[in-house]
């Protein structure tokens, strides 16, 4: 029986039972030289035709200078050759975004599939384990495509048959140092195909200043940083609640301030109350006059202030059965958005049983029937633990910013979030490069984006009370 069989195999061949002189071993034919040299001729041959084929541009700007060197002389295929080379380096130079969408992520695309992703990608897929080598054969994921954006690679992947995310997600840091990337994070793009995303450098690396503050009265999602990709992040606030987990210095106060920032016009309109528990008495007292009475700091105040909000909803409830499923603000049902700071000060750290009770059972009860009558929860705290925040499953939107331990991240933002690549115990606790950033999992996607709040001053926050007061 005759077998082909690549590269050395032919060595394992021979089999010897141990204790016997009986010993098998099969005849192999030596390939003769030429039959291997036209082999590979062929190959070369079929590769040329493949890449005139799958890159007829590339070809041809290579190819027509070459071709009007030989029929006209050097200097014509000179000249035609720096025509276009004068157009494209005034358009780079002046019109950089249009020059970059139309052409030079392309480059770079190009570039870094032929350099860094094609280069790398047998010894990566083979060591990581994502690859198999069997009987000598290398069985590779497909790299499929890579694209570039201002600030990441996207490759695509077509995965091995049978390959689950899973394989990949729990390989990440072997994908990123192979390719000399910060980190990645893995995406389902559609059945058996993955997209991978190679951060090339950190857009959220330095602070963001205050976004200014909107022109409308509005409950809709309201800015307050930016988003990795450069969007802008759009935090929803209106018929919903959030928790905030982060270490201590993480930028929790960002997130606040910045959403009580983007709300400021409908506080002014009337649209919207604010109303503050700061048990650590530091965060919010610094905008104290934004909240009127509606300020409590000591646990007994919380306590009665979560008790006022909870009847407010109750009576909403009464009012709206039967009439209305959602809420809509106005002047006389404005949105009410509960913020506490440092929540597990009032639950978990409370050593007054009696007001630990009153406080977790009217958050809980906050958080279970509010949103549809237009009260919401913003809860701030460090530790995500569920002995420290039972109810952390009642927020329905959280953010992660720095946490100490990778094990928290998943307690946040819910189960395999860090696999897919929200590193949140990865971020930079140098406040000028990780304080306020975070990853968030919006509703309509499991995977978590990076994201980064823009940093309210104590001067803004001045400023903003002074506008409410005025
Ligand atoms: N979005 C941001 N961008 C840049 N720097 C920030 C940002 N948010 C906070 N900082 C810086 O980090 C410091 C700590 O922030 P902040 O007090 O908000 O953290 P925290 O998470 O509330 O901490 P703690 O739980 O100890 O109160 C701030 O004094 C500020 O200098």
């Amino acid at each position: 029986m005759f077998r082909k069989l690549p590269g050395d195999e032919a060595h394992h061949l021979v089999s010897t039972t141990p204790d016997t002189a009986v010993v098998f071993r099969p005849a192999v034919v030596t390939t003769p030289a030429i039959v291997t040299i036209v082999i590979f001729a062929w190959r070369l041959l079929a590769g040329a035709v493949r890449l005139l084929w799958r890159h007829p541009i590339a070809a041809a700007i290579v190819a027509a200078p070459c071709v009007l060197a030989w029929l006209y002389g050097w200097r014509v295929a000179l000249i035609v050759a720096t025509l276009p080379v004068s157009a494209l380096v005034p358009w780079a130079l002046f019109d950089r975004p249009s020059f970059n969408a139309w052409i030079g992520w392309r480059l770079l695309a190009w570039w870094r599939l032929v350099w860094v992703y094609r280069r790398h990608w047998q010894p990566v897929m083979i060591i990581s384990g994502l690859g198999r080598h069997v009987r000598g054969r290398d069985y590779l994921p497909r790299l499929v495509k890579v694209s570039c954006t201002s600030w990441a690679d996207l490759v695509t992947v077509q995965m091995l048959t049978g390959q689950a995310v899973t394989d990949w997600s729990d390989r990440i840091d072997h994908l990123a140092h192979g390719f000399g990337a910060r980190s990645c994070r893995v995406s389902v793009a559609r059945a058996g195909r993955l997209l991978l995303i190679f951060p090339r450098h950190d857009p959220l690396a330095t602070p963001l200043a205050a976004v200014p503050i909107p022109e409308e009265a509005s409950v809709g999602p309201v800015e307050i940083g930016t988003c990795e990709d450069g969007t802008p992040w759009r935090l929803k606030v209106h018929g919903t609640h959030i928790l905030v987990a982060g270490a201590t210095g993480a930028g929790k106060g960002s997130i606040i301030w910045s959403t009580i920032r983007g709300l400021l016009p409908a506080v002014r309109a009337g649209l919207v109350q604010v109303w503050a528990l700061d048990p650590k008495r530091m965060e919010l007292s610094f905008g104290r006059p934004l909240f009127g009475d509606r300020y409590a700091a000591s646990p007994a105040d919380c306590a009665d202030l979560l008790e006022a909000a909870v009847a407010v909803m109750q009576e909403r409830a009464d009012r709206f059965a039967g009439l209305q499923r959602n809420h809509t603000p106005t002047v006389e049902d404005p949105f009410v958005l509960v913020v506490v700071d440092e929540v597990a000060f009032l639950t978990a750290y409370q050593s007054d049983k009696g007001l630990k009770l009153r406080i977790s059972a009217a958050l809980a009860t906050l958080t279970t029937q509010g949103r549809a009558v237009g009260v919401g929860v913003l809860a701030a705290l460090q530790d995500p633990r569920k002995e420290v925040m039972n109810i952390r499953n009642l927020f329905p939107d959280k953010i992660a910013l720095r946490l100490d331990e990778s094990e928290q991240v998943d307690m946040v933002l819910g189960d395999g979030a860090r696999d897919r690549g929200a590193l949140a115990d990865h971020i930079s606790p140098i406040p000028t490069q990780g304080a306020g950033v975070g990853y968030v999992r919006l509703e309509c996607s499991p995977d978590p984006v990076r994201v980064r709040a823009a940093y309210v001053s104590d001067a803004d926050i001045r400023a903003m009370a002074g506008q409410v007061t005025a």
